[in-house]
């Protein structure tokens, strides 16, 4: 089977971590503990994710300043065999999301796009992704970046959408979908009022897309991820039982192992079931792209389900 090629095209960012002992009223200032600062951005996890734990050629495209930030991302991506030659650097800080976590585990988040918001996909991206099996984009980046890297698609490269955070799509983005993969919440919001009246489960949510596009992948958490394609039945696929520490990245990683799977000829329930076996693992981890795991031990826990 051969490493498929994967562009993605996303966001990058510093993800500033503080633990809480409860998060602060509007005007209150609170303690909290160190500062941890880590590598994070849905684009880069995923990007990470389909180079590191999926083993395909991958490239990044996306947007950093000119600050400490992206150095800690660079290395990250590049660690991980994640080609960053068209990484655009601009005069705009890294993006930035501050996260607080109060010991319940819930976290607050503000995130500063930054950089993100200046992303932009020109000739060098465009003959990169020209040579790709699979485009996988988010929407943490401009939608208009997104449609311009699937124009830049070769007839039979496949663009996998990865729809959150939730927000409304262009009919133009929904035509590009090849396939789309949402989790419970953001299916039923580009579901709209009908689909949710429909019954609401993953089943219901997923024929409601078909609709739009040929195939989906609703992801579920523990409960594993549902695959839907359009005149084939639903095929669900189990979640691996493990001890989870820290569900943080763990879709980002899903997302990306499912994307370097089908680059490299897996039917999508094969690669959803190595994506599962990815999203296993990282969640027995802290951290997103530390948590990422290596191709041998997703291969070796696929193996035993
Ligand atoms: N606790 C868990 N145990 C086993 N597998 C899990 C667990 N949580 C997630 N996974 C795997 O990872 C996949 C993606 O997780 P999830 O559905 O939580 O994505 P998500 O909502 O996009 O997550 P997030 O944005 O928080 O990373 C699941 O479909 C499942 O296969």
């Amino acid at each position: 089977m051969s490493d498929g090629r994967v562009v993605v095209v996303g966001s990058a960012n510093v993800d500033l971590v503080v633990a809480v002992p409860r998060h602060p009223a509007g005007g209150e200032t609170i303690l909290g503990g160190d500062l941890r600062r880590s590598p994070g951005g849905k684009g880069a996890n995923q990007a990470v994710g389909a180079a590191r734990a999926g083993g395909a050629e991958t490239t990044f495209v996306g947007a950093v300043g000119r600050d400490e930030s992206a150095e800690l991302l660079f290395a990250s991506l590049q660690r991980s065999g994640v080609r960053t030659d068209l990484v655009w650097r601009v005069d705009v800080p890294t993006g930035t999301a501050l996260i607080t976590v109060s010991p319940d585990g819930e976290n607050a988040i503000v995130v500063a796009p930054g950089a993100n918001s200046h992303l932009e996909v020109q000739q060098p991206q465009e003959r990169r992704i020209a040579a790709a099996d699979v485009v996988l984009a988010q929407l943490e980046v401009p939608v208009e970046v997104v449609l311009a890297a699937a124009a830049a698609r070769r007839p039979g490269a496949l663009l996998v959408l990865n729809a959150a955070p939730s927000r409304s799509l262009p009919d133009a983005l929904w035509a590009a979908v090849d396939v789309l993969v949402v989790n419970e919440h953001e299916a039923a919001d580009l579901s709209g009022p009908s689909g949710r009246a429909a019954g609401g489960g993953p089943e219901a949510l997923a024929a409601g897309l078909l609709e739009r596009v040929p195939a989906v992948v609703v992801t579920l958490g523990g409960a594993g991820s549902l695959v839907a394609r359009r005149g084939q039945p639903a095929v669900r696929v189990p979640a691996f039982s493990v001890r989870a520490v820290d569900t943080t990245g763990a879709g980002d990683t899903y997302c990306g192992v499912l994307a370097a799977g089908l680059a490299q000829g897996r039917s999508l329930p094969d690669a959803a079931r190595l994506a599962a076996a990815a999203g296993a693992l990282a969640v027995t981890r802290r951290g997103a792209q530390e948590a990422v795991p290596a191709v041998a031990e997703v291969a070796r826990l696929a193996a035993s389900g």
